[in-house]
């Protein structure tokens, strides 16, 4: 049993933050602006009294954006985020102040995070400044304190972070979130900056934090072997949405969301030559100004469901079209500039040249059934006419499934807690792995 195991089994089940339906959206500004970006985008989770709860995914896909909002950081454009029973989306004035105190924040860059004209001292103390906690002579005591048990000593007070090392930078960062005794603790990536060998040595020390101080952890990382290590539970965000949530060692055991298999085999494995299973993951995500409109994963999914009546189309040639489908819906996101709107008006077009070359790259050698050749085609002239919007539509309407139109559910996967969000789920159609294998 792992040591994330058997910690979460000795802690009681008692919720201390629930999310529901939490929306950020950034630059929502009228009408007449462009869309916002959607960085977090309906997520719902239950974070235990007393756990490390770890959140993946790739670049971007909102992580930071949620735990910032958790604290307050950011204002959520909508949705609650209960701590302990008060919803503090709405917290204002000293009410604010007094839960400020309870929930912190330690980040990935302790080069930037630490205000270098600062002591070491006033960096951990300006908190408890801030908060009017004790008087001066008890302040200095518990930095004193906090550094003794960060593993710093007590003559560090008085210098400056650019005389420190990365490791010791982020465990002054780690004595100031703990300087208001904080119940929750975001941890923003806290070792991704770091060598290997001190990684381990942040990582026992914020454990055993934890266990002195009864804190609960939101453990933000790219690093998915460090999250096995620390996590209980783990949930992994795709495009401002939660794709998956569960105990920690089960879902790394046995992924169930296309996304979560995608990213864990993405894992660099020991031997290279073990291609066993492997799902490898295509593509970049899509801009979360323009999210798809049904599944986030569904443009780049290896489990996608197709459409009624393509069925017996190859897989290569099924793959070429989903490819084709992403250019297109990249060339809608091309903004003209005035000379080609000229170009435009006068039948010149250069912009969207290059698309026979991409049909060329994607379709050579590949068979293109009359059903799907009409709607290339259609599609083709489209985007060189200047109209890409117009051919993103017909090929949405013509290869489009369940997954380019319909949100999924979060599915109960087993009976201890684990949701999956995938159309897959649903009993008329088969299940993630026989659709990956096939
Ligand atoms: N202040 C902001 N204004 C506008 N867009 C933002 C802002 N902060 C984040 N974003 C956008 O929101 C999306 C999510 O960003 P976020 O930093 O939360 O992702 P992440 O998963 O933490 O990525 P990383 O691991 O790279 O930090 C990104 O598209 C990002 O560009």
């Amino acid at each position: 049993m792992s040591q994330a195991t058997q910690r979460h089994d000795d802690t009681d089940e008692e919720t201390l933050i629930e999310v529901r339906n939490l929306e950020k959206y950034y630059g929502d500004d009228g009408m007449f602006s462009p869309p916002p970006v959607k960085a977090v985008d309906g997520v719902d989770l239950d974070i235990k009294r007393g756990e490390t709860f770890g959140l993946v995914g790739e670049s971007g896909s909102g992580k930071s954006t949620l735990g910032r909002t958790l604290l307050r950081l950011e204002q959520a454009t909508s949705g609650t985020v209960s701590f302990d029973g008060t919803d503090i989306t709405t917290l204002e004035g000293s009410d604010l102040k007094r839960w400020r105190r309870n929930a912190q924040i330690v980040f990935q860059d302790p080069e930037s995070s630490l205000n270098d004209r600062m002591t070491v001292g006033e960096i951990v103390r300006e908190p408890l400044d801030a908060h009017d906690k004790g008087t001066e002579r008890e302040r200095r005591k518990r930095v004193m304190d906090l550094l003794s048990r960060v593993g710093l000593r007590e003559e560090h007070y008085y210098r400056y972070p650019h005389q420190f090392s990365g490791g010791q930078r982020q465990r002054v960062g780690i004595a100031r979130a703990l300087a208001l005794e904080p119940e929750f603790v975001v941890l923003d990536e806290p070792v991704s900056a770091l060598d290997v060998s001190v990684q381990a040595k942040i990582i026992t020390l914020l454990e055993d934090l934890q266990e002195e101080f009864d804190l609960t952890y939101l453990f933000i990382a790219h690093d998915l072997s460090v999250v096995r290590h620390i996590c209980d539970r783990v949930a992994v965000m795709y495009l401002g949405k939660i794709m998956e949530v569960g105990e920690t060692e089960e879902l790394y055991e046995d992924p169930v969301n296309p996304y979560t298999k995608s990213l864990l085999s993405a894992i660099p494995r020991p031997d290279p030559t073990d291609e066993s299973e492997r799902t490898t993951l295509p593509g970049t995500p899509p801009s979360p100004r323009d999210p798809p409109q049904g599944c986030q994963f569904s443009t780049r999914c290896p489990a996608k469901i197709r459409p009624e009546g393509f069925e017996e189309v190859s897989e290569e040639t099924w793959d070429a079209i989903e490819r084709f489908r992403e250019i297109v819906r990249e060339r809608t996101r091309v903004e003209l500039g005035t000379v080609d709107r000229v170009k435009r008006r006068a039948g010149l077009f250069s912009k969207y040249d290059d698309i026979d070359e991409a049909v060329k790259d994607l379709f050579d050698g590949v068979e293109r059934p009359p059903v799907v050749d009409d709607h290339l085609t259609y599609a083709v002239e489209q985007v060189k006419a200047g109209h890409p919007q117009d051919a993103r539509e017909r090929l949405h309407e013509a290869f489009g499934s369940v997954c380019d139109r319909e949100r999924p559910a979060h599915h109960q996967v087993g009976d201890r807690g684990r949701e999956s969000y995938c159309h897959r789920h649903r009993e008329e159609y088969d299940d993630v792995e026989s659709a990956i294998r096939r």
